[in-house]
């Protein structure tokens, strides 16, 4: 495909996300019916619906409307590209511009300009301060791709050498001792030897800096109680000899764990909700709660759109619920650990003084923001000591 026949079709899909498909579905359908589009075809389309999707607000304002051409106008204008060598209508490339179409756009101000939703702004400025208008812009691009190392098999040398025997290039993060970034042939990493045999995972370095901030026993219990696909449990277990368990309320978001920890060289029990107490108490209980998942936009960019006043509030009550539950899980003089990719403050310090406030004699031992500007995604993590 040519590079504007790419674009026509990135116009198209988004049409679908405009009228309510989710982005992967849409994606997913068009290649289905693309077959003559190449690996790098789709990469590429892919490439130009997310960069819209982070910077939705403003390509609708450069554009002119949050049409699929409005959106990639505004995209590329944003961009600096001559839309005339593009725009021709020639082959499968979008039709040329229209004197209308060119004086549609306006420059974007305010929260459209850092591609905020307006509704937000307020809460985002007030929970980011100074750093508001940088973290929301740092959100508009793509994010590093991030490997750990897997001390439990190997050491950062190790793996970054046979990464290297693929042409993947990764370099050592200052976020976390197990954190490599990678900057050259991400697209490779799941095919290597040095992912398929556990040697590394793709996983956010924010995301392993919090892991090595919580208190792990070197020894005794230890669970995830919100595990999800299990990128913390794995993290954690790297660390420990301690017994590790998983759970989640969806005990069908944790399928691929067993296979993951397999390959990890890793032990973990897997419990269901009802199993919990009969297997406590723990030393450690990690709450890594479902969120607004503000952190991580630049990953999941529908979520900034997405996000209401009414689902935050509902995200928040059920953050309060799982530390409420979990908390008589953890053993006397254990620790509770609560995390969200998040950098609102409603979900974080918020829930720090809710939960102190609920729990005489638990006390704060540990409160971290990684921002964005450290180079990771946005986490937040907070240890409680149990009495
Ligand atoms: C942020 S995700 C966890 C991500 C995971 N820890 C990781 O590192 O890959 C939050 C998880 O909490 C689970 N969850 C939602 N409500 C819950 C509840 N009441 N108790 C336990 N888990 C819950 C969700 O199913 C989801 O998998």
């Amino acid at each position: 495909m040519t590079p504007a026949a790419r674009i026509q079709a990135a116009i198209e899909i988004l049409d679908q996300i405009t009228d309510g498909e989710p982005a992967e579905k849409a994606l997913t359908t068009w290649a289905r019916n693309a077959r003559f589009a190449g690996s790098k075809d789709r990469a590429a389309i892919r490439d130009h619906v997310f960069d819209v999707l982070r910077q939705r607000s403003s390509c609708a304002a450069v554009g002119g409307d949050d049409s699929g051409r409005g959106l990639m106008i505004g995209l590329l204008t944003q961009a600096g590209v001559d839309l005339d060598s593009l725009f021709t209508g020639e082959g499968h490339a979008p039709l040329p511009m229209t004197e209308a179409e060119k004086g549609y756009g306006h420059a974007p101000e305010g929260a459209d300009a850092l591609d905020i939703p307006e509704w937000l702004f307020p809460l985002w400025q007030q929970s980011l301060g100074d750093d508001a208008a940088e973290v929301a812009a740092i959100q508009r691009h793509r994010a590093p791709v991030f490997l750990r190392v897997n001390l439990r098999t190997s050491d950062v040398e190790a793996a970054v050498a046979t990464l290297a025997v693929d042409g993947i290039v990764a370099v050592p993060h200052p976020l976390s001792p197990t954190a490599l970034e990678v900057t050259e042939n991400a697209r490779r990493i799941k095919q290597s030897p040095a992912y398929l045999t556990g040697q590394v995972e793709l996983q956010d370095a924010a995301s392993q800096a919090l892991v090595d901030a919580l208190p792990l026993p070197k020894q005794g219990k230890v669970l995830d109680y919100c595990a999800g696909g299990g990128g913390k449990t794995l993290a954690m277990a790297a660390l420990t000899r301690a017994t590790m368990f998983a759970h989640d309320a969806n005990p069908q978001r944790m399928k691929d764990l067993p296979d993951r920890a397999d390959r990890a060289e890793i032990a973990v029990r897997i419990c269901r909700t009802t199993e919990l107490r009969g297997q406590g108490p723990f030393d450690l209980v990690l709450c890594d709660a479902p969120c607004s998942g503000s952190g991580s936009w630049r990953r999941a960019p529908e979520g900034k759109w997405r996000l209401t006043q009414a689902l935050l509030d509902d995200v928040t009550a059920l953050q309060a619920q799982i530390l409420r539950d979990a908390a008589p899980l953890v053993a006397a003089g254990g620790a509770l650990a609560y995390a969200t990719c998040s950098v609102l403050e409603v979900e974080n310090h918020a829930q720090v003084e809710a939960f102190l406030a609920g729990h005489p004699g638990w006390t704060l031992e540990t409160e971290r923001l990684f921002t964005p500007l450290m180079g990771g995604d946005g986490f937040f993590v907070a240890v409680f000591r149990k009495p």
